[in-house]
């Protein structure tokens, strides 16, 4: 059932809470209840999903602006890097959490991705062999809105039969063309690949989106959704968890069993209990916000805020990476069919928007970007530094195309002209940083520090992003007859140190934090989780997000937070369900080994029969 207020909870006590009914916590959510004798409650601090006009459009995912009621409206502190300029950090505050506001773009990384994950964990069953399966359980290819013939435009053994609407975009843009041509003439470093799904992340391509029927497919719409009639299933929107509860200790380690709830910051925290384990899916900043304001984290930290010290783990909210973003742009000819007058124009933007609504066609039926690119750097770039990225089918770069204006840092659309944006990232970035406490109150935000491009690699390779994408345009033939000039400071940017300025003013992030729970192997005494997601050294306490992520992937994340909640589901099953033949073998000698198992089956019989 959707519940609204805790008022509206029938019981207190459950088999598994889940804290976050975002992207990870929708599909935890969706797999644990698919066994209907197991009581599920997912704790969600924002609103519904449903009848949202910005979440339902892909094209309009670019105007949910943090300050909105589905957005925590975070902003970092001011960055070394950028000036000492702020930047916002938007997440999602809704069901389906960011992935109901994402921009759509989906990737699942490539094989070496995995592979180095399975190499830090020391677990085979990160490997992309072992993973795969996880991953085709998460989605599947449809035609396109515009259902256009997408014979030789993808990969099909890349997609799955899972849940999650995957496509091509559905609307052409006079961009994609020039774009592809330009990567399938020059090759090299700029060469085209099908299917940037198939294992080599490495190339210029069409983009896959999670959309489907021209409308944005979410872990809201495709997972939780359809098990939301189930009778053990309840999600409580709105509401907060603000602390994790330890009642006992076993042989010195705490065991988690409680969350406290609320709606606002004078509420009296209501308590709800999961017998088996608390699933932590509140995403990078919210799950480790969380653990510190329960007592899990650097001792020393805590005990300076007032918290009381339950579980000393040093890196709880450390190594905090992202991928930095320098949005660019070029005046095309007057001629051009870009996006600006749609966004300059009521009536446009309201026919359009018609056209979705009608039809599920036009331009709103894709995100506002068709095409990309992911470039590794020159070899030269690696005489003196070791590349960080993942492997050789992993990119150190990206470029991606908007057919208009898309104010993404510090510029606004201008009021006359046409224009294309163009997106630099770095996706193999050495920088890190953290997410601290600033206080002890659940309802402050916590102190956001990406760090962003804070080390010489990833400016020298934003440099080189930049440098790139103005070459791609001006060494192709594709681009004669449309492009009129840059746009705005990268006017001015032809020396690297033009370059570097421009990118201190202009830089965001592309808002891909990850890596502040990380999991490390079992034995390790750096990360937070265990290679099974478990929180180390507590009981009952397991985290399923982008936190978990051990080292950045080189694109996009979504597909891989999807891809390890699917095999995060079947770790916490095939816990569950040992426990059961335990149970059977009570009288087996080896069972005071699982005494933990044991104690969430028992505590399972025991509310199954309330
Ligand atoms: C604007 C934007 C654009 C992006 N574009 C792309 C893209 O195009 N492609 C791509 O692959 N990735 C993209 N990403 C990144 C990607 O969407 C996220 O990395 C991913 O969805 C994170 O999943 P998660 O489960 O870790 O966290 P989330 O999906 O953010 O879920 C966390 C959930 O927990 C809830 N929560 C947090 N704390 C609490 C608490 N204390 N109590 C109760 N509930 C809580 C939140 O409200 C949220 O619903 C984008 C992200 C954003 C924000």
């Amino acid at each position: 059932a959707l519940l609204s207020s805790p008022r509206e909870l029938a019981k207190s006590k459950y088999d598994f809470v889940i804290v976050g009914g975002g992207t990870a916590g929708s599909v935890i959510a969706s797999r644990l209840t698919e066994d209907s004798s197991v009581k599920v409650l997912v704790v969600e601090a924002g609103i519904s999903h449903v009848g949202l006009l910005n979440v339902e459009v892909p094209f309009l995912s670019t105007s949910i602006q943090p300050g909105t009621a589905i957005d925590w409206n975070y902003t970092t502190v001011a960055q070394a890097g950028l000036d000492n300029r702020t930047v916002s950090i938007p997440r999602g505050h809704v069901l389906g959490g960011s992935s109901s506001t994402n921009v759509l773009v989906w990737n699942r990384g490539s094989n070496d991705v995995w592979d180095h994950w399975s190499n830090i964990t020391k677990d085979e069953r990160w490997s992309w062999n072992a993973i795969e399966p996880y991953y085709l359980k998460t989605n599947h290819m449809t035609t396109p809105a515009d259902k256009h013939n997408t014979t030789g435009q993808f990969d099909p053994s890349a997609y799955g039969s899972g849940p999650l609407d995957i496509s091509l975009p559905g609307y052409p843009t006079e961009l994609d063309g020039r774009v592809l041509n330009t990567s399938k003439s020059l090759g090299g470093r700029v060469k085209y690949t099908q299917d940037l799904n198939s294992g080599d992340l490495v190339g210029f391509s069409y983009i896959q989106s999670t959309i489907g029927n021209g409308e944005r497919s979410s872990s809201a719409t495709a997972y939780l959704e359809p098990a939301l009639d189930r009778s053990n299933l309840d999600v409580l929107i709105n509401t907060r968890a603000i602390r994790l509860v330890a009642n006992e200790t076993q042989a010195g380690t705490p065991v988690f069993t409680g969350v406290e709830l609320v709606q606002g910051p004078q509420d009296t925290p209501i308590r709800v209990t999961a017998s088996n384990e608390i699933v932590l899916c509140g995403g990078s900043i919210g799950t480790p916000q969380l653990l510190l304001l329960s007592g899990v984290g650097p001792k020393e930290e805590l005990t300076t805020l007032g918290i009381d010290p339950v579980l000393d783990i040093p890196d709880v909210g450390k190594n905090l990476i992202d991928h930095p973003l320098v949005p660019t742009y070029y005046q095309v000819a007057d001629n051009a069919t870009t996006f600006d007058d749609l966004l300059r124009s009521a009536d446009l933007f309201n026919q359009t928007l018609a056209q979705w609504q009608n039809d599920k066609q036009g331009l709103f039926v894709n995100s506002p970007s068709n095409t990309y690119g992911f470039l590794q750097l020159p070899d030269e770039a690696f005489v003196n530094q070791t590349n960080p990225a993942a492997g050789p089918l992993s990119a150190n770069t990206e470029i991606l195309f908007g057919d208009g204006f898309a104010p993404l840092g510090t510029l606004t659309q201008p009021l006359m002209g046409r224009f294309i944006t163009i997106l630099t990232a770095v996706v193999s970035p050495t920088s890190r940083g953290s997410i601290t406490l600033n206080s002890s109150d659940p309802f402050e935000q916590p102190l956001i520090n990406p760090g962003i491009l804070t080390t010489e690699f990833d400016m020298n390779a934003m440099v080189q992003a930049v440098k790139d994408s103005q070459q791609f345009i001006h060494t192709s033939p594709y681009w004669d007859d449309f492009f009129l000039g840059p746009y705005g400071d990268l006017a001015s940017a032809e020396t690297d140190e033009e370059r570097i300025e421009l990118i201190r003013k202009e830089a965001v992030t592309i808002y891909h934090p990850v890596g502040t729970a990380s999991m490390s192997p079992k034995e390790a005494k750096w990360g937070v989780t265990d290679p099974e997601l478990r929180v180390k050294g507590a009981r009952g306490l397991r985290v399923v997000d982008a936190s978990i992520f051990p080292h950045i992937p080189e694109c996009h994340i979504q597909a891989l937070v999807y891809t390890v909640a699917e095999r995060a589901a079947d770790m916490i099953k095939e816990a569950y369900n040992y426990t059961k033949r335990c149970e059977a073998r009570k009288e087996d000698s080896e069972s005071a080994k699982f005494s933990y198992d044991l104690r969430a089956l028992d505590s399972h019989f025991r509310d199954a029969s309330t």
